[in-house]
């Protein structure tokens, strides 16, 4: 039998977030309204009337991914939309498919199971966490979302850690998906004269890697809560998978605009993070996206962050500078930035400002 929880008082946040229960447990329980605790102000809220239903991001076959062509689209989308999809891109369907089917076995395991992996008692804090919302002590209001957060440093660590039920799927897809975001770093380095990601490169760009798995329960009032509020993401690319319900809107081309990703079937979206702004001193876009909870169905999805090393130090590169152009971006030590987001709710594009010039 599901758990009961008084949804009048500050039980809320003992039952949501501390007892580990997640947005899925309040939604399992019963509740037909959104707690006061996920009610955004009214500025935060996703505006349906600035949604463009006639644009979309660039989907591009990833077949050819080092032809000229490919790779010309790859970098204008990167440099346009920051976000962009990728179709016959190697990840066989069947990774795929066992990717997403572990992550809703996960979800529905008894909380008892899922506890384990609360901060407090997780084996590894950094290595396996479960969560809910985005960073909920630092957030007034919550984002109406649980998920796992998984460090992928060696697939050793991944089988000592990670939880059973997702483990062999997750770090399959893993390995299929790391020689894909090699070769999309590749292309986007290249453009910016880089003429190989060598071993010492590999530190700054891609030195650690996050697979998380976010859980989206279906939500009462999708038009007054967050699933993921308004963001860009710190990593320097993401790859996301995601199911067939869809929800995910980026910032358009005209102002004040927002475009609908649209789930495709076997494709991985592709947004470019902070750290490539920055590197490319703002040839490519990090993007600003946020989700809305779906009123009937749940939904999963599963970004891979790839980002920097910790204490890699982030800026321009000079193969960017060469030509007199002048740094828009300072040199800032990765582990700063992404503490910075952190401790603070989503605030759009506002986190890049601590590494502008
Ligand atoms: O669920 C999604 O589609 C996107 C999630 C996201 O933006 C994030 O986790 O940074
Ligand atoms: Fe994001």
């Amino acid at each position: 039998m599901s758990p009961t929880v008084n949804t009048n008082s500050s039980n809320i946040i003992d039952f949501v977030v501390k007892q580990g229960n997640g947005v899925k447990g309040l939604v399992d329980s019963g509740l037909e309204v959104v707690p006061k605790q996920y009610i955004q102000p009214v500025e935060a809220r996703f505006d349906a009337s600035k949604v463009v239903p006639e644009e979309s991001i660039p989907i591009i076959d990833f077949t050819n991914w080092d032809d000229p062509d490919v790779a010309e689209s790859i970098t204008n989308a990167a440099s346009k939309w920051g976000f962009f999809q990728i179709v016959n891109h190697g990840v066989p369907l069947k990774v795929i498919e066992d990717m997403k089917a572990v992550v809703h076995s996960f979800f529905e395991l008894p909380v008892e199971e899922k506890r384990k992996y609360l901060k407090e008692n997780s084996p590894s804090e950094t290595v396996v966490r479960l969560a809910t919302s985005f960073s909920s002590e630092a957030e007034a209001i919550l984002e109406w979302k649980d998920f796992v957060t998984l460090r992928y440093a060696s697939e050793d660590e991944a089988n000592t850690f990670w939880p059973p039920i997702i483990k062999n799927q997750a770090v399959e897809y893993m390995k299929k998906s790391e020689v894909v975001i090699k070769k999309l770093l590749g292309v986007l380095l290249k453009k910016l004269n880089v003429k190989e990601i060598n071993k010492k490169l590999e530190y700054p760009l891609m030195g650690s890697m996050r697979l998380n798995l976010n859980y989206y329960p279906r939500c009462p009032n999708p038009e007054v809560a967050a699933g993921v509020g308004r963001h860009s993401d710190v990593s320097t690319i993401t790859v996301l998978l995601q199911d067939e319900i869809g929800g995910l809107y980026v910032r358009g081309i005209e102002n004040d605009t927002w475009v609908h990703v649209p789930p495709i079937d076997g494709a991985l979206v592709i947004n470019i993070g902070d750290v490539l702004e920055i590197i490319s001193n703002g040839r490519y876009k990090s993007i600003e996206h946020q989700v809305v909870a779906n009123r009937n169905k749940s939904r999963i999805s599963i970004p891979i962050f790839v980002n920097p090393a910790s204490d890699a130090v982030i800026g321009p590169l000079p193969q960017v500078l060469e030509n007199g152009e002048e740094a828009k971006y300072k040199q800032v030590v990765y582990s700063d930035y992404f503490e910075y987001f952190f401790s603070k709710a989503h605030d759009g594009k506002k986190t890049i400002d601590y590494a502008m010039i």
